[in-house]
């Protein structure tokens, strides 16, 4: 059980002797105890990655906003790459979805299960609500922003805006099938997360399980990465595989496919929320 004041500090930077000693002093000066600790030096780069979780004990009198001060002048000493948050915070996510809807309908199912710690702030789609059963999307936010050429821009204006008014901090194409602008990419990079329908590098793209039979794959899968403005080559977070036959049509990678894209883009989708996700470079460090 996660104690109500837990919190989670995640760290890149340059690696350097004593970061590890600099972080664990100052969290224990500052009534901070620790609950897990987990770090990668990437040799090839020479970036240290660090992620811990610890509670602030209440008789050391204490504060984590004292704790975040203390720890702005470690930072600054090793230039690092920081965030601390409680894990008590829930974010605050928007949906953007066209069809098919079995990734939406999943996420709104975990979320609603509680499984996924999250606030949906949100819904977007190109297509009309009553595309999705209505019990569905219940009381979430819907907003219809339907795409065209001429209407592109004037459309991802309005997404643009959604996330500031809303106070969003992460989106999550669930099968959304429209290429965001370099722009908009540019603004959610970091924060907002695809899942396409394919073992990335391969079959990127549209209709990557008709591309797969066409090849003759014996395996499918599915990607979830961040998305940047080059198409499905935004730094993977989380994939998995499938095994098929000759026997299988496109219709049937099709549907065995969606369980695959679901469960993928659930695990990513908790891996941001938990704060195990990091970025490097074209890459990410994924702690368990
Ligand atoms: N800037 C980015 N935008 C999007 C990414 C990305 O990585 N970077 N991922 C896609 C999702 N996707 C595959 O996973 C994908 C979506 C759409 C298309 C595409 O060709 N769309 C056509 C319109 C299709 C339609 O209207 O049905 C288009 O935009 O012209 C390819 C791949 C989400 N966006």
């Amino acid at each position: 059980m996660i104690p109500s004041h837990s919190f989670v500090l995640t760290i890149s930077c340059a690696d350097a002797p004593g970061i590890v000693a600099a972080t664990t002093a100052c969290l224990f000066e500052r009534g901070g105890n620790i609950l897990d600790a987990q770090q990668f030096n990437d040799l090839e780069t020479g970036r240290f990655f660090m992620r811990v979780v610890f509670a602030v004990v209440d008789h050391a009198g204490g504060s984590i906003q004292d704790l975040r001060r203390g720890f702005d002048a470690v930072a600054a000493h090793f230039s690092m790459h920081w965030s601390l948050r409680s894990q008590a915070d829930r974010r605050r996510v928007m949906i953007l979805a066209s069809r098919p809807d079995h990734c939406l309908n999943d996420l709104i199912y975990r979320w609603r299960t509680g499984e996924l710690p999250m606030d949906i702030c949100a819904i977007v789609s190109n297509y009309p609500r009553e595309t999705y059963g209505l019990a569905t999307i219940g009381d979430i936010p819907f907003h219809m922003l339907p795409v065209s050429r001429e209407t592109r821009m004037q459309q991802e204006a309005g997404i643009w805006r959604l996330v500031q008014e809303t106070g969003t901090d992460l989106v999550v194409l669930a099968r959304y099938m429209q290429i965001l602008s370099d722009g908009l990419a540019a603004k959610l990079f970091g924060r907002c997360i695809n899942i396409h329908h394919s073992f990335l590098p391969g079959f990127k793209g549209a209709r990557p399980y008709h591309q797969a039979h066409e090849r003759g794959v014996k395996l499918i899968g599915a990607t979830s990465h961040f998305v940047t403005a080059a198409l499905d080559e935004g730094p993977i977070i989380e994939q998995d595989v499938e095994r098929i036959s000759h026997r299988d049509t496109p219709e049937d990678l099709v549907r065995k496919g969606r369980d695959i894209e679901r469960r993928v883009l659930a695990r990513a989708v908790h891996t941001y929320l938990d704060d195990r996700v990091i970025l490097n470079g074209r890459k990410t460090i994924v702690f368990s």
